[in-house]
């Protein structure tokens, strides 16, 4: 069987990890720092799938004056690359853990895509994905790509592979959902700015998702941070809750999600299987720095440890 997934990251990202207790605006915070990876949303969903045993290839944007650290890990982790390298940096985005386990994010602005860049990508993207079973498109836009030429380019890659997992925010996550991908995973809060108001309760997260998916869009995956997740599709909706961990760093928890939602996809399981497994690679990135799985015992382990059930 053919399983091969690409995930695309038009913005990706270094992320700079680190801990600090408690931040105090306008002050000198000291902070420990965890790590510096090589990351992007779409990046870490290939890093889950790759230790998964999933053969995956990447595509986006790389700025050319610090690409070596995406190079290394591409070719460390057995990655196809096949991201178009452009002139300037990719962006550092700083992440703080505080003790309360809270998430400050820093995501700052990298390289700047021309137009011949963009119509470059269009044009040799879309020859090649189409060889694909799924494509995860995942993150911001960087500047020089505007929201409509994003429709447009989503649009066509419809056209030729219609299994388009989804996950962004703002205005890149609007303007994606025009195309009517296959699977959208929204985080309550990016599901909350495209309703434009509070979604509290969770029957209120499950309409939300029937207004997606009257959009067009098949499967509506909402994570709800330490709530868990829902998944509302046309045989009905499920919540997963997982088990409680050690928070290390969050970051990286919802690419965990969307990888493990393509592998259980992938291998056709259920909805609630791939659910549990999806909510068990989530809860395994929220206990480490970085994402990815380093045992395969560990992650059968968590999935026991998730409750699933049905929602009515
Ligand atoms: N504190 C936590 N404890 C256990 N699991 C968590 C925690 N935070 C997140 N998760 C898991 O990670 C998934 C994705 O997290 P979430 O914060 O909703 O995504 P995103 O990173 O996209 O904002 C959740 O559905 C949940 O399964
Ligand atoms: O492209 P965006 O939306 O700015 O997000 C990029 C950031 O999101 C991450 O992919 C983490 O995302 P999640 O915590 O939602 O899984 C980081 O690696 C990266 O810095």
């Amino acid at each position: 069987m053919n399983r091969r997934v690409a995930t695309i990251t038009l913005n990706p990202a270094y992320d700079l990890v680190g801990y600090c207790p408690d931040i105090v605006l306008g002050e000198v915070n000291r902070v420990r720092t965890a790590g510096l990876h090589a990351a992007g949303k779409g990046i870490n969903v290939a890093k889950v799938l790759k230790d998964l045993g999933i053969d995956v290839t990447v595509g986006g944007f790389l700025g050319k004056e610090n690409q070596d650290g995406f190079q290394q890990l591409f070719s460390e982790l057995g990655i196809a690359n096949r991201f178009q390298v452009v002139p300037g940096r990719t962006r550092i985005n700083v992440k703080l853990t505080e003790a309360s386990n809270e998430v400050t994010d820093f995501n700052f602005s990298g390289f700047e895509v021309c137009q011949n860049d963009w119509q470059r990508f269009m044009a040799d993207s879309l020859s090649w994905l189409g060889q694909f079973d799924m494509v995860a498109v995942s993150g911001s836009l960087p500047a020089g790509v505007d929201p409509e030429s994003f429709s447009d380019w989503m649009r066509q890659l419809r056209s030729v592979c219609p299994c388009i997992i989804f996950d962004s925010s703002r205005e890149a996550f609007a303007a994606g959902l025009k195309a009517s991908p296959w699977l959208v995973k929204p985080n309550r809060r990016e599901l909350e700015i495209w309703m434009g108001r509070p979604l509290p309760t969770l029957e209120d997260v499950v309409e939300a998702a029937h207004a997606l998916r009257e959009d067009g869009i098949a499967h509506v995956v909402i994570s709800l941070g330490v709530e868990g997740a829902l998944w509302v599709n046309a045989s009905g909706a499920w919540l997963a809750k997982p088990p409680v961990c050690e928070v290390v760093s969050t970051v990286g928890a919802g690419d965990s999600m969307v990888g493990g939602l393509i592998y259980g996809l992938l291998m056709r399981e259920s909805s609630e299987h791939t659910l549990r497994l999806a909510t068990a690679v989530a809860v395994l990135a929220v206990s480490q720095s970085n994402v990815g799985i380093k045992d395969r015992m560990q992650l059968a382990s968590m999935m026991s440890q998730v409750e699933l059930k049905p929602f009515n």
